[in-house]
């Protein structure tokens, strides 16, 4: 897939992604990571001009229905980063959604809404009850697929898109 050039934003971004990034580094000493990565072309591009990892998100889906899951797009990204850099993934739900962005190469996953809704519905307690059960069904999941430790999930837990493709052929 070719990454879509925006004419829109023509004349208004800066074309020069490498001055950009080197004015930020020069601002901060914290790592400074790209958000809203759904493509590995825009992965590669990242890791090429500096950014010290990459979060794969489309944004919860607020901004334009019909973007790729995080999920879905998550393998190709990590593949082009090819380990250079820290990849995260956003639009974690469940226990069963943080082992399966770890078994795909995932080092970390961010969650947003979950952890308002729970303060919503319970102040304090009801963020901890949120990441005490994304925390209990992702210990749940490792226990019935074999994993001692997150070291030991791989990507032969889980069954993607591609793999169901080749098992056709
Ligand atoms: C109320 C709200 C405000 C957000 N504001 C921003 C923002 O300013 N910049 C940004 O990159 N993402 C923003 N996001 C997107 C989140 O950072 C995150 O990518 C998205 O919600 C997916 O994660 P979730 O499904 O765990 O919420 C916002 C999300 C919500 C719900």
């Amino acid at each position: 897939m070719v990454a879509p050039q925006l004419k829109n934003f023509e004349g208004i971004l800066s074309t020069d992604v490498n001055s950009d990034i080197e004015w930020l580094k020069s601002i901060t000493n914290l790592p400074i990571l790209i958000k809203g990565v759904l493509t590995h072309e825009v992965a590669r591009k990242a890791v090429e001009v500096g950014f010290s990892g990459i979060v794969v998100s489309n944004h919860g889906g607020r901004q334009l229905d019909y973007t790729p899951t995080t999920i879905s797009v998550l393998e190709k990204v990590v593949d082009a980063v090819g380990g250079k850099v820290p990849v995260l993934l956003d639009g974690v739900r469940r226990g069963t959604d943080v082992f399966k962005a770890l078994a795909l190469g995932a080092q970390a996953v961010l969650v947003g809404r979950p952890v308002i809704y729970g303060l919503a519905a319970n102040r304090e307690c009801g963020v901890r009850r949120v990441i005490e059960m994304l925390k209990d069904e992702f210990e749940l999941t490792m226990a019935l697929c074999g994993c001692p430790g997150v070291m030991d999930i791989t990507k032969s837990h889980v069954r993607t898109e591609c793999d169901k493709l080749h098992s056709m052929l």
